[in-house]
Order: structure tokens, then sequence, then C-alpha cells
């Protein structure tokens, strides 16, 4: 008998949905509802139903179940939103925006009256500006509403650093700011290997390269897999994100956070380093910039902008 626990939502049973749902359920970090259209109702239980199948070898307790009814997830702790259609190679996640800030604006809905007082965590692309969307559209306050892209370009970073030094990725630390796009900010001044500065360890030349890699890192992954993006390193980035809220542990990690005057913007949701606990977003870290990296993080937000101005 599955034993009874906190309540995650995954909205959108797709690859990214699906895999979040069994990572989060692998970890006991809640029991999960798995929702997606009506349309791929069946489907969608036979993959929760083959999920839990897993549990007894795997020996983790969670339930997950399968439905396109939002009733089931009344009550959640946590929304994880993964709707929408994904990018194929040559598009740019831009592309995405006018399906898919329809589908944030019905599912948002559904969500809020079934679940007022729960934390909505956002992945679907654009995911800067889907991220606005859903904060509007819900009213919920700004620290409940948050965006996944930091944790993953932040991952990608360290993956690179560590097949680079050729050391373990537990000690590579890294920092990536700004919007989910191929200008986002890969901040080196902040990124360490076991403590030590990457400028002590890697040339200049050699850092832009990895620098560049990681901005399109999601490109790298659309264009090997021909059909669609990532998603094992994506779903891995929500449940850490997951876990942080579930548990209220105040990790510092970067996420997509809504801003009032941090960093000089206004009403513009955007990658940042935060505080994530139990309440959300509990703070925004200001990091020191030179003058290039906020020229450059201006540029990343004025992309976001631009794609902001649809969903308005
Ligand atoms: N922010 C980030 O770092 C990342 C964002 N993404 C984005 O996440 C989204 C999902 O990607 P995948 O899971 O790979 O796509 P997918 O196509 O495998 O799954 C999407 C699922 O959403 C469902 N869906 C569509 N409309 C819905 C609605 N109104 N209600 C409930 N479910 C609905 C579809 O039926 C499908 O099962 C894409 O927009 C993708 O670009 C993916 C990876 C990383
Ligand atoms: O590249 C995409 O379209 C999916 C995504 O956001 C990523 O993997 O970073």
């Amino acid at each position: 008998m599955a034993i009874s626990r906190r309540k995650v939502s995954v909205i959108g049973a797709g690859f990214t949905g699906a895999t979040t749902a069994l990572m989060i359920a692998q970890k006991e970090l809640a029991d999960v509802v798995l929702v997606d259209i009506p349309d791929q109702e069946k489907p969608t239980q036979g993959k929760a139903l083959d999920m839990l199948e897993a549990s007894p070898v795997q020996g983790f307790d969670s339930n997950i179940v399968g439905t396109s009814n939002y009733e089931d997830t009344a009550g959640s702790d946590l929304v994880i939103i993964t709707a929408g259609i994904a990018r194929k190679p040559g598009m740019s996640r831009d592309d995405l925006v006018a399906t898919n800030s329809k589908i944030m604006k019905s599912v948002t809905q559904q969500i809020v009256s079934h679940s007022p007082e729960t934390t909505i965590l956002v992945l679907t692309n654009p995911v800067d500006a889907m991220t606005y969307s859903v904060y509007k559209e819900s009213g919920f306050p700004k620290h409940r509403v948050i965006g996944q892209s930091g944790v993953l370009d932040t991952a990608r970073f360290r993956t690179f650093i560590a097949q680079e030094l050729n050391l373990s990725v537990k000690d590579i630390t890294g920092f990536v700011l700004g919007g989910h796009g191929d200008d986002m900010v890969p901040l080196i001044r902040y990124s360490y290997a076991g403590g030590i500065p990457l400028e002590k360890l890697i040339s200049p030349e050699r850092l832009e390269e990895i620098v560049e890699r990681t901005r399109k890192g999601g490109g790298e992954i659309v264009g090997l897999l021909g059909n669609g993006s990532a998603y094992y390193a994506p779903a891995a980035s929500l449940t850490e994100m997951a876990e942080a809220i579930l548990k209220d542990q105040r990790r510092v990690l970067p996420a997509i956070a809504y801003l009032q005057g941090e960093y000089g913007y206004e009403d513009i949701y955007l990658g940042v380093p935060t505080i994530i606990g139990g309440n959300g977003i509990e703070d925004i870290i200001e990091l020191d910039l030179t003058e290039e990296e906020k020229a450059q993080l201006d540029k990343s937000a004025d992309s976001v902008k631009n794609v902001m101005k649809v969903v308005e």
C-alpha cells in the first residue's frame, strides 16, 4: 500500500513531465499526479502505472497516478508545468510562444481553481515569458511562481568543465544568469572547481568556448535528438528545485524570478541567483557585475522583454 506523502502535480505527461514524475517518485519527495489533455488520458494513465510498477523493484513508496481531470490535482503542494510544444531542429525557443502562451493560460486557470495555495514551477518554453504569463494569470504572489532554467544551464556548464578538467562534477560550481536563450550569461568569475576559481585552471580562450557551448546547450541536444528537446537533465533540474521547496532547504539556486528593481530591471521574469525554500523564492541574491557582464545581462533581458510583449 502506497504511503501518503506530499502531493506534486506535473502538468504535461510528455518527455520532461513523465521523467520528472518518475524522478520525484524515486526520491520519495511526494505522491505524483501526472496530468495531460483528455485525448492523452489513457497513455498518461499507462505511463503512471508503468512507473508505479517500478516502485517495488526500486523500493520507493510514492504513489503515481495519470489523469486529465484537474480535480485529482486538488490541494497540491507544488505544481510543475511542462505542458506545451517543444522545438524541433531549426526552431528557436521563442517560436513556441504563441502556442504555449495559450496553453499556459488554460492550465493556470485549472491549477489555481484546484490548488489556490500551491507553488508553481514552470518549465515550458520560452520559459521566462511563460513564467511571466503564469504569474499574471494566476494572480499568485511572485514568490510562488518560479521558472526553471539556471539549474539546467549551470548543470550543462558544470558538465563541460568537469570533462575539460577531468574532475568530479561534484566539485564544480557555476552560475548562469539571464534569460534561457542563446544570450544567457554564464558567470566565470563566480564559478569554481573545488573552491579554485576556474580562471586559474582553464585558459580564457577555452573558457569562452565552453561558455558558448553552454549557451547553445539546448540546441545541441535538439540537433542530436532530431524530433524534440532535452528531458533527462531538465527533469533532474526540476526535481532539485522541487526538493528544495518541499523540504524547505533554502538552497542557493539560479531560478527565473520576478524582478522589481533587482539588477536594475522592473516587471520582468529573468534568471538570477535565488534562495529556494518552503515559500518558493525566499530571496534574490544581487551580485556585483562588471560593466561587461551587466551589458550581457541587459542584452539577455531585452530579448526576454521582446518575447514577453507577445504574452502581455
Ligand atoms: N525551461 C527549460 O529549461 C526547458 C524547457 N522545456 C520545454 O518544456 C516543454 C515540454 O517539453 P517536452 O516534455 O519535451 O514536450 P512533449 O511534447 O514531450 O510533452 C508535452 C506534453 O504536454 C501536453 N500538453 C499539451 N497541451 C496541454 C494542456 N493544455 N494540458 C496538459 N498537457 C498538455 C502534450 O500532450 C504533451 O504530452 C516544451 O515547451 C519545452 O521547450 C524542455 C526542456 C528544458
Ligand atoms: O532547447 C530546448 O528547446 C529545450 C530547452 O530549453 C533546453 O534543453 O535547454
